[in-house]
């Protein structure tokens, strides 16, 4: 991307938005395109159409979707598949159509079976079953990747994928249940802490494994990929190191400083067992995460403190 460029980021509002503006600006990128969800509903194929030939950006780093922790996975399964869909085929389409030079959809680590070998290759994809509590979700997602593909094929349009692991940090979505597991066990540790409670909930069973990535590092890596690669294959984008829920838990806990007990609900999923994605081909283009769990812990719920408890 050269200096100057007209860079729409979808989705700058998100965790994962918010962060990618923080990397393009940190990098000198200052002509960047910016639409509210309110400004720009992009289910609205005509407002969208319109949008992309009106404003023909030069590049588009696709990180607007409809976005849940297994709660709301499972709770809203029409929504995830429809919404998504909709956003990803109006978004890949129009830009293809006004020109825009190259694009970045980013996808999920979902995708993949539930039973894939470890760490998940990305030729693992569409080799087994998918995790129930995600598929929906998930198989927009496929779907995204493989337009990019098409278009690629098609077209020539330099369409690529990039597929995160579980992300955190800043801007996160804190909601009580439809959040992810970190911004969710933030919360709840906080407000126990604050109320002087006995114990707190954590949902399922604790032995699920789970690799975290801070958002400032995806930022990173996605600017990367778009400098970096262009390629039919999606590229898997994660920190390379796993915790147990229950351990992650523990972290929480010591990191807000709650004094009480954990109590295991149960009745509530465990979803997929573990996914621990390989991003060995990330490394070999030359890009590894930096920002250690911890840390990246003691800086997120700062942030929270600062900004969503107060
Ligand atoms: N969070 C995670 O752990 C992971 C995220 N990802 C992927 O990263 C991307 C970003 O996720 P994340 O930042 O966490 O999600 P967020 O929910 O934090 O942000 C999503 C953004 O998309 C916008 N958006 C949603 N619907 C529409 C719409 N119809 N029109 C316009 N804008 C819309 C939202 O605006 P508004 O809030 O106003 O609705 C928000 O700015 C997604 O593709 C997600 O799949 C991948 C792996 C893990
Ligand atoms: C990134 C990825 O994220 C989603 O998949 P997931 O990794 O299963 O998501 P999660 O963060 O919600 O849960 C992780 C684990 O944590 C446990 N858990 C404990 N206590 C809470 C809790 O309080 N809230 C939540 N949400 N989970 C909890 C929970 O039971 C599970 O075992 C996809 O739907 C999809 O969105 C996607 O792409």
């Amino acid at each position: 991307m050269e200096n100057g460029a007209k860079i729409y980021v979808a989705g700058h509002r998100g965790l994962v938005g918010a962060a990618i503006v923080r990397a393009l600006e940190k990098q000198g990128f200052n002509n960047l395109l910016l639409r509210t969800h309110k400004e720009l509903d992009l289910t609205r194929q005509a407002a969208v159409e319109d949008f992309f030939h009106k404003e023909k950006p030069d590049y588009v780093i696709l990180a607007a979707a409809k976005v849940g922790g297994i709660h709301a996975n499972s709770t809203y399964p029409a929504e995830f598949i429809a919404v998504n869909l909709q956003i990803q085929t109006n978004v890949i389409d129009a830009a293809y159509k006004a020109g825009v030079k190259k694009l970045l959809f980013l996808g999920s680590s979902c995708i993949y079976p539930k039973f894939a070998p470890q760490p998940i290759a990305e030729d693992s994809l569409l080799t087994g079953p998918l995790e129930p509590t995600n598929e929906w979700y998930a198989v927009a997602k496929i779907s995204g990747i493989k337009m990019c593909q098409a278009y690629r094929l098609q077209y020539k349009f330099d369409a690529i994928s990039g597929m995160p692991t579980n992300l955190y940090g800043p801007h996160d979505n804190f909601h009580p249940e439809n959040s992810h597991v970190l911004p969710a066990l933030i919360r709840r540790f906080h407000e126990a802490k604050v109320t002087g409670a006995k114990e707190v909930v954590v949902w399922g069973s604790g032995s699920p494994l789970r690799e975290f990535l801070h958002v400032d590092d995806l930022a990173d890596a996605t600017v990367f990929l778009m400098q970096n690669y262009s390629g039919i294959p999606h590229v898997n984008m994660g920190s390379g190191s796993e915790v147990t829920i229950k351990e992650l838990a523990e972290m929480v806990k010591e990191v807000v400083g709650f004094q009480g007990e954990l109590k295991w609900d149960l009745s509530k999923p465990d979803g997929t067992p573990r996914k621990l994605i390989d991003s060995s081909k990330l490394a070999e283009l030359g890009w590894e995460a930096k920002i250690p769990l911890k840390e990246g812990l003691v800086e997120t719920y700062k942030w929270y403190v600062d900004n969503v408890a107060c």
